[in-house]
């Protein structure tokens, strides 16, 4: 199958246990929970999004026919030294696309994989690090994974039930948006409250970085 690609490129990934580190950023076009379209953003499922993911018109994105075109793009992005390779796959939705052949061609470059879901898809096999986001109100379908990545807040969301999944990291990201102070606070406060969960920040905002 052919594979919309919104945009690659290399940075630091900014969020969760593995924020720091050098990943190429492969974004899919296209979402389940949005349209991406701000008029349509009131009536959507996750109206947070803080992410353009609609068309291909990204840097070094477009239409990809096959997966090693694919892979072999995200690979020439890999700058310099030839280790420690990292793939961060996100969107939009990334497991409307990810498929078999997708992970095969990555890791046959020598990528480690890792992807950021919102948990409505199941995951396929072969993920080397697995971040999932619950949205209230959609249904989560991917209950375990490495970390799970809760912005904060959000209204309808059982945190007893989420505590109970199989993930190795919980972690709260402050949502971004008119009252980032508030969302701070409440982030902090659902920490201070429950000790499970690690606050994670979005390092690449404050960094300047995309
Ligand atoms: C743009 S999403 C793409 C991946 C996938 N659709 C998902 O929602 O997990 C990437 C990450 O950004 C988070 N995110 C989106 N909007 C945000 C916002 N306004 N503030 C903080 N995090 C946000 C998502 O929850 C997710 O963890
Ligand atoms: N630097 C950087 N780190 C990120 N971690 C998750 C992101 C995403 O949009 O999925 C993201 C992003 O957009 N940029
Ligand atoms: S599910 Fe992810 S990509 Fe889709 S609208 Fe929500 S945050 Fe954005
Ligand atoms: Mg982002």
């Amino acid at each position: 199958m052919s594979y919309a690609v919104k945009e690659i490129f290399l940075t630091l990934q900014g969020e969760g246990m593995q924020s720091g580190a050098r990943a190429v950023f492969l974004r899919f076009a296209g979402c389940n929970l949005w349209t991406g379209r701000e008029q349509d953003r009131d009536k959507a499922i996750c109206q947070f999004c803080d992410t353009d993911f609609v068309g291909t018109d990204g840097v070094n994105g477009g239409k990809y026919a096959t997966a090693d075109a694919l892979a072999e793009k995200v690979e020439s992005l890999w700058e310099g030294e030839k280790g420690h390779r990292l793939v961060v796959i996100t969107g939009g939705e990334p497991l409307l696309q990810l498929d078999s052949d997708l992970i095969d061609a990555l890791h046959r470059h020598g990528f480690r994989i890792a992807v950021e879901s919102n948990g409505t898809i199941a995951a396929p096999e072969g993920i080397d690090w697995l971040c999932i986001s619950p949205k209230a109100g959609s249904d989560l379908v991917q209950r375990s994974g490495n970390e799970l990545k809760l912005v904060w807040p959000q209204e309808g969301i059982d945190l007893n039930a989420i505590e109970a999944m199989a993930f190795d990291h919980f972690l709260v990201q402050p949502m971004d948006c008119a009252d980032a102070e508030a969302a701070k606070k409440a982030a902090i406060d659902l920490v201070m409250q429950r000790p499970k969960w690690r606050l994670t920040l979005q390092t690449h905002k404050l960094l300047g970085l995309q």
